[in-house]
């Protein structure tokens, strides 16, 4: 054995020494002429060594693809204006996706829910005020310049023979006005919850009131996490405001008072039909929250049975001082204010849709006042609650999805126009961005300004982001959003041709919403461009 492994190298040798002659690199590594048996010896080793190195690297190196593979992160940002449903968005990925934290949450959203139920409310008999003094008193409402969020359009006034010819609604007033007082035990109990720490704001102030850079968040998923406005260095990026923008680049060919170039129908131009466009949410109350808001309202107090012999559930309906009371007492009055026809009439001179803004729940009064109330998946969708700052969320999908292993970050960033600055530092490190555009809003303005209409503010914002260079590597994903509301407002008469004068094809949704479809860019060249740099065309 011990001559045979002496004279196989030799054999090996002559065999590669044949070899060289057409292979340089075997020449190369032929070993010296005339070695001798100590330093082959050497030699050998010093090879076997080598390859034990090499093999060591392909192992690490192999490791770590694995790992690298199995932490892989797709970040994906949501943008669009307030109110374009990205929050939204994020909780239907929640829903979908992470079913058990979405549910674990629902109850943490009864106190948002009946907060924006008290803001209807409360939009409501601001209304139906008498018309010299159509603020309601400070002491009854609290902060008169929140309203809650109101769809207007159209070109109606309120009727002058509705003037000095009005009901007297005083009776509402009184019986609702516990409602008052409970809108700001509620926006108290939001933003203050007995567990936040120190850090974490702890207090309420109007969305005006807020600072430029504010930074403090809400959140909507227990896996969710807070990044401060600040905390990316910015690269040098503009998006510009609509009303810098507007009259330039648009290729909507609206009709206005066009003297400004604006496309869009002014609404303050005496002579355009959106004399009575309001905001949608003016002034609308920012709640800012720490992230333990939820973290304090999801845990119900319920205890089954109560005692050992009962079979009573006891909850928080047994909590005197629990909101649910004051609603529960005052949903009579509620109900009779809603279904009210003369109210209603009032809603209607006054162009005022309630059912088509954010957090409309006064169809369910009933069911959303009862003591035992728990909001459904559908409820918290539909739950309205401002975000301010950039909020991260991370979550996996689920083992047997193809993308199983991946680690999914999304950023939901706060759309009003204070809040756009937060955006750019992460344009630089996104994956893909998912852009809501709420195309039901043609008719009505911007709560941060009521001169810019939310659907040119939405298409400029949508044109700044696809010609953004920072971007051109991100895949960008458009979502024409809110098409049911785009549906119900054709169907209820609003006619698109009033705010887009040269729109003259058929007011249906389905001609519509092709249209808007052609506007957002299909066919624009730059995002052509941003869609072939980023290998999706
Ligand atoms: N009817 C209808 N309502 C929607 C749709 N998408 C969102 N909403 C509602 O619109 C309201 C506003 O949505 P949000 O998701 O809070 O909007 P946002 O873009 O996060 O707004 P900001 O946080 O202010 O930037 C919520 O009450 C949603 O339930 C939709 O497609 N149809
Ligand atoms: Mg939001």
């Amino acid at each position: 054995m011990a001559q045979r492994s002496r004279t196989q190298p030799q054999n090996t040798l002559q065999h590669v020494r044949r070899r060289s002659l057409s292979d340089p690199l075997a020449a190369a590594l032929l070993p010296p002429a005339g070695e001798t048996a100590e330093q082959r010896e050497a030699r050998l080793r010093q090879e076997e060594e080598a390859k034990q190195r090499s093999e060591c690297i392909d192992k690490m190196l192999k490791h770590d693809e694995k790992s690298r593979r199995r932490k892989k992160t797709v970040k994906v940002l949501l943008l669009g204006q307030s109110e374009s449903g990205k929050s939204t968005t994020l909780k239907q990925f929640q829903l979908l996706h992470a079913p058990a934290a979405f549910r674990q949450e629902r109850l943490a959203w009864r106190f948002v829910i009946y907060l924006n139920l008290v803001r209807s409310i409360r939009r409501i008999l601001e209304a139906i005020a008498p018309e010299d003094n159509t603020a309601i008193d400070d002491d009854d409402f609290g902060d008169s310049s929140d309203t809650a969020s109101i769809i207007i359009s159209g070109s109606g006034r309120p009727s002058s023979s509705l003037v000095g010819s009005q009901p007297n609604y005083e009776h509402y007033r009184r019986r609702l006005a516990p409602l008052m007082e409970l809108e700001q035990r509620l926006i108290n109990m939001l933003s203050d919850p007995v567990d936040n720490d120190e850090h974490e704001a702890t207090h309420l102030p109007p969305s005006s009131s807020l600072p430029a850079d504010a930074h403090t968040l809400h959140h909507a998923g227990s896996m969710a996490s807070i990044h401060h406005a600040g905390a990316r260095p910015a690269p040098r990026i503009t998006i510009p405001t609509a009303s810098t923008s507007a009259s330039s680049s648009s290729s909507f060919a609206y009709s206005s008072s066009q003297s400004s170039g604006n496309p869009f129908m002014s609404p303050r131009s005496p002579t355009s039909p959106a004399t009575s466009m309001m905001s949608s949410g003016s002034n609308e109350l920012s709640v800012r929250t720490g992230s333990n808001w939820k973290k304090h309202f999801a845990f119900p107090r319920i205890q089954s049975p109560k005692t050992p012999e009962s079979g009573e559930v006891e909850g928080w309906w047994e909590d005197p001082n629990d909101p649910v009371h004051t609603l529960n007492s005052c949903r009579a009055a509620m109900s009779e204010l809603w279904r009210d026809p003369k109210v209603r009439h009032r809603l209607d001179e006054k162009r005022i849709r309630l059912e088509e803004s954010s957090g409309f729940f006064l169809d369910e009064i009933d069911r959303i006042t009862a003591l035992m109330y728990f909001p459904t998946d559908d409820d918290v969708l539909k739950a309205r609650l401002k975000t301010t700052g950039v909020v991260e969320h991370t979550f996996s999908l689920a083992k047997n999805s193809e993308w199983r292993g991946v680690e999914w970050k999304i950023y939901d960033v706060g759309g009003a126009r204070n809040q756009r600055q937060a955006w750019a530092p992460y344009f630089d490190d996104v994956n893909a961005i998912i852009f809501l555009a709420p195309i039901s809003a043609f008719d009505q303005v911007l709560a941060e300004d009521p001169r810019v209409n939310r659907l040119e503010d939405s298409f400029h914002l949508w044109k700044s982001v696809i010609e953004n260079k920072l971007l051109a590597h991100v895949n960008i994903v458009l979502f024409l959003n809110k098409c049911d509301l785009l549906r119900k407002k054709l169907e209820s008469g609003v006619r698109l041709r009033n705010y887009i004068a040269d729109y003259n094809r058929p007011n249906d949704y389905e001609t519509v919403s092709h249209y808007f479809r052609n506007r957002f860019g299909v066919r624009d060249s730059i995002l052509t461009a941003n869609l072939k740099s980023s290998s999706l065309m």
